[in-house]
């Protein structure tokens, strides 16, 4: 058989999955039917500018939501372009016929395109996800037009009357069904305006209809002047200003309210692109109190001033994720709930222009404002780092920027310190990840002069890896991971192998450790007596055994610790003096658990039991200082 045609729709099928599937959350009528009623001004607007019509004077627009939880209905009220009962039949009756896809067709060479939100010509519909019947009740702009009332009770049969509207706009009644009573709140029918609609261009009131009036009864004297009610939205949101019109407290002060985050942000950048797409928007750097605190940001996606969603991935890189901004975008593609977007080349570019902006923002601050950029690494660092990680286009861009803090409290870049330090360290660039407790081996480096960088944040240790991985002959080593040469003196191995042989048998003996390692060493200072080593390697497989939640097997993991002993140290030489002398046994046996001890607190926090040894311990030696 060979056959061809066209498919067939049943309205009465169809209809029920365009009222409940199409859109993944119900409060989206909300924002579908305001954003019509805008349209509908814009769409005034526009024939008044092409002269196809002359506004009255003194014309204010707004769109009124007057809520009567005692009628449960919502109206949604605007004084936009109307409509002649000829454009219901085609733009309400007609499912998926856009009049705003019409009207731009018929005006395609006066008017453009930007502002008017309407597309897909299914938006309306999406008032049946809450109401049994809804009503339009509208009257032309055109003279003479008749007012035209359609009702519809979700079925497939409407009704068209004359309707009864003397001034021109459109009144959409909805009656609230069980599926849409959560909307006859106030409180949740207001939010959810403010969700979607806060920046919308036209005013837009929110009018509880029963408790005005009961609100007016009981009014005194001086309350009778009524108080102004306030639109709900920002009709010009400070992302479509031109940034010189913008002072650094509007910036703040928008800030505040739309993330309603009390610590000021450290920066922003204001994003203004016309060709070859148009988009506007505000990225904030926020600050970061501690590590701990969410580092979740938020980047609000707006589609011609309405709200689309927040942290859409398609659009927002990832790592950018951690910033807080707006994003207004006229030209996204987005699919019919709005929520989602067509994933296309196109969505890329947006998303690559976005990174290139906020890399050329972290470079021009660190070129033309270094002393705030380094008062701000301690906030923007791990955004940096994740960013690096997560998009080598952005690495590239910024990882000439990258500092790190050094051990004596200054910003160094990595190019800067592996230079300086080039002689001592070669290639190594040894690092601290805890400041307090490894401040022993630190004191030992300053003693020195040697210098290490502090890499303490979580995405440190990636970061490292991500570093090795990227630039040869770059190896960071913790600081107590190895002793430089220059910590020590020059003596030769052979020299102090006998001594190593008698204190690791002897420590060995008293700790009743068979598999501890022990290295006399003869270091530079006399004052140290026994310090921890553990090599990066291991320490790193240890590290990622519990990032990856195998604790178990990382402490099963044979360890690679050292306990080095410092030759020069008297209580050192005490121990290789007398360790065969049995009188002295209980002392020695005190002097090795002490160092042990010791070493290993420089290293990590002792397990709880060993503490406790420990303190007793101290305490008995303390005591034969008294007696
Ligand atoms: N308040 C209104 N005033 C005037 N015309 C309206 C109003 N609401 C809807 N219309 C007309 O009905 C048409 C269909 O509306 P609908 O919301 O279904 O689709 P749309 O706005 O064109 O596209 P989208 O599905 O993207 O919202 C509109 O294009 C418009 O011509």
């Amino acid at each position: 058989m060979n056959e061809s045609g066209s498919l067939s729709i049943h309205s009465e099928n169809i209809f029920p999955i365009i009222k409940k599937w199409l859109y993944s959350d119900h409060d989206i009528f909300v924002r579908e039917l305001i954003s019509n009623a805008c349209d509908a001004i814009t769409k005034l607007k526009k024939l008044d500018v092409m002269s196809e019509y002359t506004l009255p004077e003194n014309t204010t627009f707004k769109v009124d939501v007057v809520l009567n939880e005692k009628d449960k209905t919502i109206k949604i009220i605007d004084n936009g372009i109307g409509m002649t009962a000829e454009e219901i039949k085609k733009y309400i009756n007609q499912i998926a016929f856009s009049g705003a896809e019409d009207f731009l067709d018929k005006y395609k060479d006066k008017a453009n395109q930007e502002q008017i939100i309407g597309h897909f010509g299914l938006g309306f519909y999406s008032a049946f996800m809450v109401a049994e019947t809804v009503t339009i009740d509208t009257l032309s702009y055109e003279d003479g037009a008749a007012p035209a009332l359609w009702e519809c009770d979700g079925g497939t049969e409407f009704s068209l009357t004359e309707g009864s509207r003397t001034q021109r706009g459109t009144t959409i009644t909805l009656h609230i069904g069980d599926d849409g009573k959560d909307f006859l709140n106030a409180y949740t029918l207001r939010t959810t305006i403010e969700k979607y609609c806060s920046f919308m261009p036209y005013d837009i009131f929110f009018i509880e209809e029963g408790k005005e009036e009961a609100k007016k009864e009981d009014a005194s004297e001086e309350k009778e002047e009524q108080e102004e009610i306030k639109p709900l939205n920002d009709t010009n949101p400070l992302w479509l200003k031109h940034p010189n019109d913008c002072s650094e407290e509007d910036y703040k002060a928008f800030y505040k309210k739309v993330f309603m985050d009390f610590k000021e942000p450290l920066f922003w950048i204001h994003l203004n692109m016309d060709y070859p797409f148009n988009l506007k928007g505000i990225l904030y750097f926020p600050k970061i109190n501690n590590e701990f605190e969410s580092m979740e940001g938020q980047i609000k996606l707006f589609n011609n001033q309405v709200f689309v969603a927040d942290n859409i991935k398609e659009v927002i890189p990832e790592f950018l994720l951690l910033l807080k901004g707006v994003i207004d975008c006229p030209d996204l593609p987005l699919n019919v709930s709005r929520s989602f977007l067509q994933n296309d080349g196109f969505v890329k570019k947006i998303s690559d222009y976005i990174t290139k902006k906020v890399a050329d923002k972290l470079t021009g601050l660190y070129k033309t404002e270094n002393d705030n950029f380094k008062k701000f690494w301690g906030d923007i660092h791990p955004f940096v780092k994740f960013g690096s990680l997560k998009d080598n286009k952005f690495y590239d861009k910024v990882k000439d920027i990258i500092i790190y803090k050094s051990i004596y409290g200054e910003y160094v870049s990595l190019k800067d310190y592996m230079e300086k330090n080039k002689e001592k360290n070669k290639d190594k660039v040894f690092y601290v990840s805890d400041e307090q407790q490894q401040s022993q081996y630190i004191d030992l480096f300053k003693q020195y002069e040697m210098d290490a960088i502090v890499l303490d944040h979580s995405i440190d240790q990636a970061f490292m890896s991500h570093m090795e991985a990227q630039e040869q002959d770059v190896k960071f080593q913790r600081i107590d991971s190895d002793l430089s040469d220059h910590l020590k003196e020059a003596s030769s191995e052979e020299d102090l192998k006998p001594a190593t042989e008698t204190l690791e048998k002897l420590f060995k003996d008293v700790l009743n450790n068979d598999t501890l390692k022990v290295k006399v060493e003869s270091l530079k200072t006399e004052d140290l007596s026994s310090i921890m080593l553990l090599s990066e390697e291991s320490r790193r497989m240890q590290e990622m055994s519990k990032m990856y939640g195998l604790g178990d097997l990382g402490a099963n993991m044979p360890s690679d610790e050292t306990l080095v002993l410092n030759n020069k140290n008297q209580l050192v030489q005490y121990l290789l003096t007398n360790n065969e002398d049995e009188t002295k046994v209980d002392d020695i046996k005190m002097i090795c658990e002490q160092l042990y001890d010791l070493a290993l607190l420089s290293h990590k926090p002792l397990p709880p039991e060993s503490m406790t040894k420990f303190i007793k311990r101290s305490n008995q030696l303390l005591s034969k200082l008294a007696l």
